[in-house]
């Protein structure tokens, strides 16, 4: 089980509830460490909220810190250390995908290129790369937040439901290189899904709904 100390995300005591809705966690503590997480449950089971509370988008009380480094006392270098793009945000969309994939990764001084170029590749997205990110469907946008995502080398990257909209040929890229980092020491990838994932390691499992007061509520594989 991963402890704080060798914890890439850590939270401590999180609490989250919509107002006049029941609370999506209270009193919750549990480490993320290196590797693939699965954050799992149904739709409506709070995946997406968690993860926006997880990236720094979304307050919640209690506190969070990534490599020691805590939300409510420097914000800006935790959200550096954190690549997560709301699948639902219409932010990029004057843009090209070059574009978007240039200012994704901006600020990110180990940014894989070549893993990013493999993986526009591996998601047949070069005939698309140089069209404004609104003229792309669903699928196609979210392989472009996918390639950077992946390419990424901030410590925690926040994915959800990256096979949304997806060929099969780019969800077994999508796999494949997921299996390949599951190795990489120091980053954690969290992949919030309604669906289980077989076929690639994973350092842990969050079940949701989460227990109320759960302490380390995540079992390995
Ligand atoms: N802004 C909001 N205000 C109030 N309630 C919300 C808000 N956003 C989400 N909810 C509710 O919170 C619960 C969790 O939503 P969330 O989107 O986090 O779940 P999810 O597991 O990601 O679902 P899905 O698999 O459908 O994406 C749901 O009951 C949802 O209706």
């Amino acid at each position: 089980m991963t402890t704080p100390h060798d914890a890439v995300l850590h939270l401590q005591d999180l609490g989250f509830a919509y107002p006049a809705q029941p609370p999506l966690a209270t009193r919750w503590t549990t480490s993320i460490g290196a590797g693939i997480t699965l954050l799992h449950g149904d739709t409506g089971s709070g995946k997406s909220t968690l993860l926006r509370i997880m990236a720094g988008t979304l307050a919640a009380t209690g506190r969070l810190s990534i490599a020691g480094i805590r939300l409510d006392t420097a914000a800006e270098a935790y959200r550096r250390n954190v690549f997560f793009i709301d699948p639902d945000t219409d932010a990029f969309d004057k843009v090209t995908a070059l574009e978007c994939s240039a200012s994704l990764r901006d600020g990110d001084t180990h940014f894989d290129a070549f893993r990013w170029q493999a993986l526009v590749e591996g998601f047949a997205l070069t005939p698309h790369i140089g069209k404004p990110m609104f003229m792309l469907s669903t699928g196609s946008k979210r392989k472009v937040w996918l390639a950077a995502a992946l390419a990424s080398s901030r410590p925690l990257t926040l994915l959800d439901e990256p096979t949304g909209g997806l060929d099969a040929a780019s969800i077994r890229c999508l796999w494949r290189t997921l299996a390949g980092m599951s190795r990489e020491s120091g980053r954690a990838v969290v992949v919030a899904s309604g669906e289980r994932v077989t076929g690639i390691p994973l350092a842990a499992t969050i079940e949701l709904p989460l227990q109320t007061g759960a302490r380390h509520a995540q079992r390995q594989g």
